[in-house]
C-alpha cells in the first residue's frame, strides 16, 4: 500500500541520511511525499538534486559485455542478502525486497509455451531485440550454483563493494523463503536505472520517456549526482529517464520508434511517448488497472504529439493493430490450456493493456478533424487551373490508375514506411498497408476481393476467433465509419448471452453450441456488435485495413439486410453471432426472432424457438433475413 511504500522509502531515506559524512546530499527543496519525491520549490535546470554517496550505491564494474554485468549486479546484491543483518545495505535490500514481493512472475520460470506466447504477444522485433520483457535474472542463479561462466574473480571492484571472492556454493539448501527473496531482489535489478549501478532512492523514482526532469551522473569519485535536466516546478514529482535513454529521449531512436511501445508491452502508471510507423506520435497518460476489473485494462488520456490528419492514419493505424496481433493470435489462443493460469495472466495483461491503448488511439484519432486523400487531392486540383478541367476525357483525370502508394500519402514519412515495412507481413510490395488489388476502387466486387485476398476455393481458415480479434474487427470498423456512425461501442464481449461454446459442426465449419440447457423463448444472441455498413465503399475500406483471413471470414459472414425502415444495409456481426449456422433440415432450426417476423426486419435479437439442449448447436435460418443485395452496393 501507499502508506508501506512511503514508510519503506522513508527508512531509505534516513539510512542515506545518515551517510552525510560520506557524502549524500539531498536538496532541501525536496521531500519525501506519498513515497514520491516532490519539488516543494521551483527547482532551476542543472541544479544538483541529490548525491548519493559511493558507500550506498551497489555496483560492479568489468570488462563483460553488457548482459553479463547485470548477473553481477545481481550476484552482488545476493552475496549482501547472504551477508543477512551485517550487511551494509540492510535497509536498502529490505526495501527491495518488499517492494518487489508482489511481483514476482520471472518468466524464464517459466512453461517453454508460457515464454513463446510472451514473446509473441510482446510483438518485439526482431525477436533478438527482446530485453525488457523477457530478461531476468535466473540463469545468474543457475550460474552461481553451478559455478558456471560467470567469472566473479575477473569482476574489478572499483567500489570495495566486490571482492571477487568465488561465492561458496551453498551446501545448505535455500529455503522457498530465500529463493523467492532472490528472486524479488532480481527484479530489482531488472528495474533499476544503469546496468552497472543500483542507486538508492533514484531507481525508485518513477519514470518518464519524453518529460523527465532528473537524470544521473557518475562523478570522479563514483559519487551517483542526480540534477535537475529542465526547471521543475514546485508541486512536480520528480521523474527519471527510463534506461537506454539517459539523454534528451526526443534524438533517441529507441524512444522515437515503435519499439518503445513493443518492449514496453505493458501500460505503466505514468505518461508513455508512443510512436507508430502510421505517423502518428502521442504521449498516453494511462493507468493499467490490473487484476482489480473482470479482465485487465489500460485507461488512459490522449495527448497529441503528431496528431493524425489523414483518414488512411487511423486506417493504418487500425491495420498495423491487427495485422502484428494476428500473426500470434494463431499460436496464443490454442495454447491457452497448456500454460500455468499465472503465466496466462500476465500474457493476457501484456495483450490487453496493449489492445487497449490501441483502441483507443483509433477511437480518439477517428473523432479528430480528418481528411481523406480524395478530398485533398481534389482540393489541389482545384486550385491549379479550372481551364484543365475541360480538357477531361474521363472522370479519372488522366485516365491512369492511381498508384496504390500514393494511398496513404503525404502523411507518412519514408522514416515511417521504413519501420512499418519491417514490421513484417509485408507482401510483395514491401508495405504492410498496401492496398491489395482492386480492394479500394469503385469497382471492385466481392469476388474480387476474394481474389486478390486468395480465399478462392481452396481458403480453409477456420480458427476460433477469440475476442482480441473481435475487437481488432470492431476498432477497424470504427475508424472507418467513425465513431458517431458507428451502430457498435468499442468493448470486449460477445452478444451471446448464455452459455455457449464454438465448435466443430461437422460439413459446415465453425458452428456455436449450448454448454447448458437453454428453455424456449430465452434471449440466445443481441446484434450488441453488429456493424452495420450502408455504404460499399465503407465496407471496401473495411476490409482493405484488415488481414486477409479475416477479410476472407468476414465475406462469409457479412450479409445484406434491410433495416427496419426499408433501407439496404450490410451487416457484419463481429462476434460469435458470425458463426450461426443455417439449417439443413427444419428440426435443427431453433434459433430464431420470435417478436418481430424475420422478413423484411434486420436480424437484431435472437431466441429459442424449442428448448436447446446442452451440446445442441444453435441453427438459424438465413434466408430469413440475408437479402443477397450486395450488388445494390457495387459489391
Ligand atoms: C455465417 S457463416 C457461419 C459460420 C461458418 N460455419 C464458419 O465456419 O465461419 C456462414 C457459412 O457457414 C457455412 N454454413 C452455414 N450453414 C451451413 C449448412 N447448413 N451447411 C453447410 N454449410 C453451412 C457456409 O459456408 C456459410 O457460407
Amino acid at each position: 500500500s501507499k502508506s508501506n511504500l512511503h514508510d519503506r522509502r522513508k527508512q531509505v531515506l534516513e539510512w542515506l541520511s545518515e551517510q552525510q559524512q560520506e557524502g549524500f546530499y539531498f536538496n532541501g527543496k525536496l521531500s519525501l511525499q506519498d513515497g514520491r519525491i516532490i519539488a516543494n520549490r521551483n527547482v532551476e535546470a542543472d541544479e544538483v538534486l541529490m548525491e548519493i554517496p559511493r558507500s550506498a550505491v551497489l555496483s560492479v564494474e568489468s570488462d563483460y559485455e553488457e548482459g553479463n554485468t547485470l548477473c553481477m549486479l545481481y550476484n552482488a546484491l545476493v552475496r549482501e542478502l547472504d551477508l543477512k543483518g551485517s550487511s551494509n545495505y540492510v535497509v536498502y535490500l529490505q526495501q527491495l525486497k518488499e517492494e518487489q514481493a508482489s511481483d514476482i512472475n520471472l518468466p524464464s520460470l517459466w512453461s517453454n509455451t508460457g515464454q513463446r506466447l510472451l514473446e509473441l504477444v510482446s510483438m518485439t522485433y526482431p525477436m533478438n531485440k527482446i530485453t525488457s520483457v523477457l530478461e531476468d535474472y535466473s540463469h545468474c542463479i543457475d550460474g552461481l550454483q553451478k559455478e558456471e561462466k560467470i567469472k566473479t574473480d575477473e569482476v574489478r571492484d572499483e567500489f570495495g563493494i566486490y571482492n571477487g571472492e568465488q561465492h561458496d556454493n551453498r551446501a545448505v539448501e535455500e529455503t522457498p523463503e530465500e529463493k523467492t527473496q532472490k528472486l524479488n531482489l532480481a527484479l530489482a535489478v531488472k528495474h533499476h536505472i544503469d546496468r552497472k549501478l543500483m542507486v538508492p532512492l533514484y531507481d525508485q523514482l518513477e519514470h518518464h520517456h519524453l518529460n523527465f526532469n532528473a537524470k544521473h551522473q557518475i562523478l570522479k569519485d563514483k559519487t551517483v549526482r542526480i540534477v535537475a535536466v529542465r526547471n521543475i516546478a514546485a508541486g512536480e514529482a520528480l521523474f527519471r529517464p527510463s534506461m537506454g535513454c539517459l539523454e534528451d529521449c526526443r534524438d533517441f531512436a529507441i524512444a522515437n520508434f515503435i519499439e518503445t511501445f513493443k518492449n514496453y508491452g505493458e501500460v505503466q502508471n505514468y505518461p508513455h511517448l508512443w510512436t507508430f510507423g502510421a505517423g502518428i506520435s502521442l504521449i498516453y497518460h494511462g493507468t493499467y488497472e490490473g487484476e482489480k476489473r473482470s479482465r485487465p485494462a489500460a485507461v488512459g488520456n490522449i495527448e497529441w504529439i503528431e496528431p493524425p490528419k489523414y483518414e488512411s492514419q487511423i486506417a493504418l493505424m487500425a491495420k498495423e493493430h491487427s495485422a502484428q496481433r494476428i500473426e500470434y493470435i494463431e499460436e496464443v489462443i490454442p495454447s491457452r490450456e497448456s500454460v500455468d493460469e499465472r503465466e496466462w495472466l500476465q500474457i493476457n495483461k501484456y495483450c490487453h493493456g496493449l489492445m487497449d491503448v490501441l483502441n483507443d488511439i483509433v477511437v480518439e484519432g477517428s473523432k479528430l478533424d480528418l481528411i481523406s486523400e480524395e478530398e485533398e487531392e481534389y482540393d489541389s486540383e482545384d486550385e491549379d487551373s479550372e481551364a484543365e478541367e475541360d480538357e477531361e476525357g474521363d472522370s479519372d483525370g488522366d485516365g491512369e490508375e492511381r498508384d496504390t502508394a500514393d494511398y496513404l500519402g503525404a502523411g507518412i514519412s519514408s522514416e515511417a514506411r521504413e519501420i512499418a515495412s519491417r514490421l513484417g507481413n509485408s507482401k510483395e510490395d514491401g508495405y504492410p498497408w498496401m492496398v491489395k488489388g482492386c480492394d479500394l476502387s469503385e469497382d471492385c466486387t466481392l469476388d474480387d476481393i476474394e481474389d486478390s485476398r486468395e480465399c478462392g476455393e481452396e481458403y480453409e481458415f477456420d480458427a476460433y476467433r477469440n475476442e482480441t480479434e473481435w475487437v481488432l474487427m470492431r476498432s477497424a470498423y470504427i475508424a472507418v465509419v467513425g465513431p458517431q456512425k458507428a451502430t457498435l461501442k468499442l468493448t470486449y464481449g460477445s452478444g451471446i448471452k448464455v452459455p455457449f461454446r464454438v465448435g466443430h459442426s461437422p460439413g459446415r465449419g465453425r458452428g456455436v453450441f449450448a454448454t447448458a440447457d437453454i428453455p424456449k423463448g430465452t434471449l440466445v444472441w443481441q446484434a450488441d456488435f453488429t456493424a452495420t455498413f450502408t455504404q460499399g465503399e465503407q465496407f471496401r475500406k473495411f476490409l482493405s485495413v484488415l488481414p486477409d483471413d479475416m477479410v476472407c471470414d468476414l465475406i462469409m459472414w457479412c450479409y445484406t439486410a434491410v433495416r427496419t425502415g426499408g433501407e439496404n444495409v450490410i451487416d457484419c456481426d463481429l462476434d460469435e453471432g458470425s458463426l450461426f449456422n443455417s439449417y439443413d433440415e427444419l428440426s435443427e432450426y431453433n434459433l430464431g426472432n420470435q417478436k418481430v417476423s424475420f422478413a423484411n426486419s434486420d436480424l437484431d435479437s435472437a431466441f429459442a424457438m424449442r428448448d436447446i439442449q446442452a451440446g445442441e448447436e444453435f441453427i438459424t435460418a438465413y434466408d430469413e433475413f440475408d437479402t443477397e443485395k450486395y450488388n445494390s452496393f457495387g459489391l
